[in-house]
């Protein structure tokens, strides 16, 4: 898995793949790996332009773990917006969740996670917390077993004052390099921006015609002869 999200002027970019991994037997190459927190997601998310209230999760680790314990937390969130008629911020949703984590530490959980919206106290809000128990804010994480490659790309090519589009294709080319060199990270890109109305998915594409595209295009991956 290789799962980042990043802080930038226009608010958070959030990308995964979308492959399972069991052993060295590939489970699913179409993997939902980011999940709506708040406002439990009701039937398909299409790629779409208008903008969805709440907060997003990323999933990297173990499968059963990730789901159940996002689950949990997205029915925490509801329950607080009920009890307090506002949306809550990430900070809160995430000591939730890292509260449940450091509870069960030393049981065998494995996930790593991050949390990522926009809220009027907060403005834009990213943490990653994980089943040790940690609980980081901050503006830019790169999660999973192809997170070194993700980080490559980002630590390279990452400016605060990206534009839109440039943050979309910046995050799509981190992990486009993590797809290609991590064997459990592939299948599809996974995309959304996080801004002040809410999250928008900007597709779900497949990873090889970018791949070539990018080849072509910008004459990179050279030592890949096609
Ligand atoms: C290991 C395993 C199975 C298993 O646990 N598979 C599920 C799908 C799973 O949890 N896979 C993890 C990898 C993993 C397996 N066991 C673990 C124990 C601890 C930590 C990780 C793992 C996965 O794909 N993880 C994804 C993220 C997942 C994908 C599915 C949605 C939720 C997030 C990744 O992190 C990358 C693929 C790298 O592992 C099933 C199975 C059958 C026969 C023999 C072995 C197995």
């Amino acid at each position: 898995t290789t799962t980042l999200a990043f802080r930038f002027q226009g608010g958070i970019i959030v990308c995964t793949d979308s492959r399972a991994t069991a052993g060295s037997w590939i489970a699913s190459q179409t993997v939902k790996k980011v999940i709506p927190v708040s406002r439990l997601s009701r039937g398909e998310d299409k790629a779409s332009d208008k903008p969805t209230p709440g907060l997003l999760g990323t999933m990297a680790g173990g499968a059963a773990d990730c789901q159940y314990w996002l689950r949990y937390l997205s029915q925490q969130c509801t329950l607080h917006e009920i009890r307090h008629k506002r949306r809550i911020t990430v900070a809160a949703a995430s000591k939730i969740l890292a509260n449940l984590t450091y509870a069960y530490k030393g049981y065998g959980l494995s996930m790593g996670t991050m949390l990522a919206g926009m809220t009027p106290q907060e403005g834009p809000a990213l943490y990653y917390i994980d089943s040790d128990g940690t609980r980081l804010p901050g503006n830019m994480f790169c999660v999973g077993s192809g997170q070194t490659f993700a980080y490559g790309v980002l630590d390279a090519n990452y400016r605060y004052d990206l534009s839109e589009k440039e943050a979309l294709d910046l995050g799509r080319r981190a992990i486009l390099a993590a797809m290609h060199r991590d064997a459990y990270s592939g299948g599809f890109i996974n995309c959304y921006h996080v801004k002040e109305e809410g999250w928008v998915h900007h597709g779900f594409d497949d990873m090889n015609p970018i791949f070539w595209k990018t080849k072509l295009d910008h004459g990179e991956f050279s030592n890949v002869t096609s």
